[in-house]
């Protein structure tokens, strides 16, 4: 009996050559990455390195002017932000995006009817179980919440869109120790949950602890890619390439 070898899986993103400008700025100049299904990748690089350019190229909010963005083979790049969400996508902005007359519990019901068409995979309750904080203030109007609060509710309301991938830009930035470590957990549930995640993160110790792969861009291009481990071996890209 012949024992044929599977072929490898294709990686669930792969984003090939992505350029973008604004206007005559040529930011995102070739841009290679992918993002194996069931992985955290981490896009680490100084301030103004392109990193939200390449979320908001992904997603669509700034046309590519050249590239492919493949999800499961099928290229995204040049499509609308709602078709690459309806697609798998969902995006975390670093400006949280709450409903903000809506309350905590209609902005999550929102996320619900958002959802693409497979089985839901998770629940209010869920939601309410990752951040105890977001059942207490259920009726509260979304617009009241502290900064952290809208964060967690915007990661919620997008989970609830049941996406195969989900794009978090700084969720940690401005929040409270604790609640850092809070969201850093989440992420480790979400990619439990086999959903694959692409953060955008300046806390080196969080996505070096939660990531399973890390990029470094720098000057529009990915110069690094490697597990955290890798990187860690390798002070002098820290050193080229971050502000450590
Ligand atoms: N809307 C815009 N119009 C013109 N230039 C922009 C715009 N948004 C970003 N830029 C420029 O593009 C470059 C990349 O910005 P980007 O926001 O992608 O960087 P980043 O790595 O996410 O860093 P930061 O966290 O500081 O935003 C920077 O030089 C920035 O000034």
């Amino acid at each position: 009996m012949s024992t044929a070898a599977t072929p490898a899986q294709a990686p669930l993103l792969q984003v090939r050559d992505l350029h973008a400008h604004y206007g005559k700025s040529h930011i995102l100049q070739g841009v290679n990455f992918e993002v194996g299904h069931n992985a955290v990748i981490s896009l680490l690089g100084r301030n103004g390195s392109g990193r939200s350019t390449t979320a908001r190229a992904i997603m669509g909010l700034v046309p590519p002017t050249g590239g492919q963005v493949l999800l499961d083979g099928r290229d995204l790049a040049g499509q609308r932000p709602f078709a690459v969400s309806r697609a798998g996508i969902a995006f975390v902005p670093e400006e949280r995006e709450v409903f903000a007359n809506l309350s905590v519990d209609e902005n999550l019901q929102m996320g619900m009817q958002r959802a693409r068409n497979d089985a839901p995979q998770w629940t209010v309750e869920q939601m309410f179980d990752f951040f105890p904080r977001l059942k207490e203030r259920r009726n509260t109007r979304a617009g009241n919440l502290s900064g952290g609060e809208q964060q967690m509710l915007t990661i919620c309301r997008s989970l609830l869109g049941n996406p195969r991938l989900i794009l978090i830009d700084e969720p940690t930035e401005g929040l409270a120790p604790k609640i850092v470590t809070v969201v850093g957990e989440t992420i480790q549930e979400i990619h439990r949950r086999g959903v694959s995640v692409i953060l955008i993160e300046q806390k080196l110790t969080i996505a070096m602890k939660i990531s399973t792969g890390v990029c470094l861009l720098g000057h529009g291009q990915i110069v690094f890619s490697g597990t955290p481990d890798e990187l860690g071996e390798n002070p002098q890209l820290l050193k080229d390439w971050l502000a450590v």
